[in-house]
């Protein structure tokens, strides 16, 4: 199997401060002031060509950090990523310049990626097409509804054709007819051997499009493997947490927030 994502050791660690006065002492000062989070630690796996991976994780546990990291928009504060090929990340809150219009917006992204000007003429009508937010192309992208914005970015990244997707909840704030379109374009994507990362509150729509599954659970990884596999593994433990009373609920989350934070 030919390797598309080598991630290795990788740690995100986020500075927390209490006070403003820590930020502004820990910035001036070679003591260091303040907390650090764990967003991640430690993730190592390796994605396939070809691969469907669903990350799936309570609130907060880590998978849009990864994403971004996979991605290229985040740096790991220590640790590998190795990518083959270009990625590109379709997230309600990712890469669109709010003051440029949708169509600027297609040919920066464009652009950034090294398509010349008569690439961009070409593949703009469709990816205007895709996105199908009518006059909004024209109006800048701080108008948009996060469903407009979700298709706009939806549209560019397909069309990009990227080696490797990463879809960050981007399906949730679309409308049904939207979410099976893009369902459709993900399907050719995975037909033609590319590596697709998906994250997505449905449980559904992760057990329908994904073979395989890399469980985060609070920064690390739980398990990762065959989505048949792990999911129920997830879900059994979704459900012994529903079990628990609201305060043993919020003992065992403020004891897993407690055991990601370090002294700076
Ligand atoms: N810029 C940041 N500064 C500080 N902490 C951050 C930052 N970004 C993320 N975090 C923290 O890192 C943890 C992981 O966040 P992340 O958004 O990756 O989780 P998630 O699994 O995608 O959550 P959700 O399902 O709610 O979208 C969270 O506790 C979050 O508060």
């Amino acid at each position: 199997m030919e390797k598309s994502v080598i991630v290795s050791h990788v740690t995100k660690k986020y500075k927390m401060y209490s006070k403003n006065s820590e930020k502004i002492l820990d910035l001036i000062s070679p003591k260091s002031f303040g907390k650090s989070f764990y967003a991640l630690q430690d993730i190592s796996f390796e994605a396939n060509k070809g691969d469907v991976i669903g990350i799936i994780g309570v609130n907060g546990s880590g998978k849009s950090t990864l994403s971004n990291i996979i991605a290229g928009v985040v740096p790991p504060t220590s640790g590998t990523i190795t990518v083959r090929g270009e990625t590109a990340l379709i997230a309600i809150a990712s890469g669109l310049k709010g003051e440029l219009t949708g169509r600027e917006n297609i040919e920066l992204k464009c652009l950034m990626l090294g398509f010349n000007k008569n690439e961009i003429k070409e593949l703009t009508p469709d990816i205007i097409e895709f996105a199908d937010i009518g006059d909004f192309i024209d109006q800048p992208v701080k108008t948009y509804s996060s469903g407009m914005r979700s298709r706009l970015g939806f549209a560019i990244s397909i069309h990009i054709d990227p080696d490797v997707l990463i879809i960050d909840e981007a399906l949730s704030v679309g409308d049904q007819t939207f979410a099976e379109k893009c369902l459709d374009k993900m399907n050719e994507f995975k037909k033609s051997g590319k590596t697709i990362f998906f994250i997505s509150h449905s449980i559904g729509q992760m057990k329908q499009f994904c073979e395989k599954a890399l469980w985060i659970q609070y920064g690390r990884i739980d398990d990762y493997g065959l989505m048949k596999d792990v999911m129920p593994k997830y879900e059994a433990f979704i459900k012994d947490f529903k079990k628990m009373s609201r305060q043993e609920q919020i003992d065992f989350q403020e004891k897993v927030r407690q055991s990601r934070m370090v002294n700076a």
